[in-house]
């Protein structure tokens, strides 16, 4: 169920230090959606939607249940081809190249295009296999500093070092999200996705995700939905609004959806008048 904060006095735009130096750079577009129109059977989730993501920024999609926002995430790395009824009108452009192209290989899109859920997964193998899988169906041996590196990268190595060969479940949720991460991380993607990758994690582990997003954002350009608005105002750069319908009501700064939004229905979500 979603949760919403009702009092936008509470919405602190606060940036980190490592933020304002972000902010600071132009922005540079990776990826693009272009009138993107996605339907499940008849019925339309995504609608018309224009958007140009920054590289090495977070951008956070925000917006009531049933928006669309996962919906549009996994446009993004095609795993909505995965869903039968679902089809996708208009472009994806990641780098110039249209990721619904015929010549696209979405299994190599998703190593470019890595992706966190909200539940930790990590598969039923050893913290190592976990890591090195995504190197290995790609036919290349990881190496043990494929594995460090990973781990590094996702904040979880000193915890983890010694027990490499220990089964991944065997981790708590907050360590089991971060090994996901590793996971995603260790094929060297450019752009990770993640659908609310803090909500089912107790507090503290929450803000280690939240402290690692702000690291991670150095090499690669994250894009994050979350039903949390406070998470969305701490840790991202861009924000994009989408409502009911799946439209993108605002895409913008951060501290301008939150402080001084350009559409009423924005401002009223926000301030929890409705979603
Ligand atoms: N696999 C599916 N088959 C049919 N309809 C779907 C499927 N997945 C999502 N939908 C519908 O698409 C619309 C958008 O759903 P989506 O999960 O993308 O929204 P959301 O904003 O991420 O929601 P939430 O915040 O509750 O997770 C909803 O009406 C939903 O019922």
């Amino acid at each position: 169920m979603a949760t919403q904060e009702p009092d936008d006095k509470l919405i602190s735009t606060e940036v980190s230090a490592d933020e304002t130096v972000r902010n600071e750079r132009p922005d540079e577009t990776v990826l693009a959606a272009k009138d993107l129109d996605v339907y499940y059977g008849e019925d339309r989730a995504i609608d018309d939607v224009s958007i140009e993501i920054p590289e090495n920024k977070v951008t956070a999609l925000i917006g009531p249940s049933g928006c669309g926002k996962s919906t549009f995430l996994r446009c993004i790395n095609r795993m909505n081809d995965q869903i039968d009824v679902c089809r996708v009108d208009g472009d994806v452009v990641f780098k110039g190249k249209n990721v619904y192209d015929g010549d696209v290989d979405p299994v190599a899109l998703r190593r470019k295009i890595g992706m966190v859920f909200q539940k930790p997964n990590p598969f039923p193998k050893s913290i190592r296999e976990n890591v090195t899988y995504g190197l290995e169906v790609q036919g290349k041996p990881a190496t043990e500093g494929d594995v460090e590196r990973a781990l590094r990268g996702a904040a979880l190595y000193e915890e983890v070092h010694d027990k490499l060969d220990t089964s991944g479940l065997d981790l708590s949720g907050g360590q089991q999200q971060r090994l996901c991460i590793a996971r995603a991380i260790a094929p060297d993607p450019e752009v990770i996705l993640m659908d609310e990758p803090t909500s089912a994690l107790d507090p503290v582990a929450a803000s280690k995700i939240e402290d690692l997003i702000d690291t991670l954002v150095e090499e690669y350009t994250v894009i994050i939905v979350t039903h949390n608005m406070q998470q969305a105002a701490r840790i991202s750069d861009k924000t994009a609004v989408f409502l009911t319908g799946g439209e993108l009501v605002e895409f913008d700064d951060t501290a301008t959806i939150f402080e001084n939004p350009a559409d009423s229905r924005v401002e009223d979500y926000i301030t929890g008048k409705f979603g």
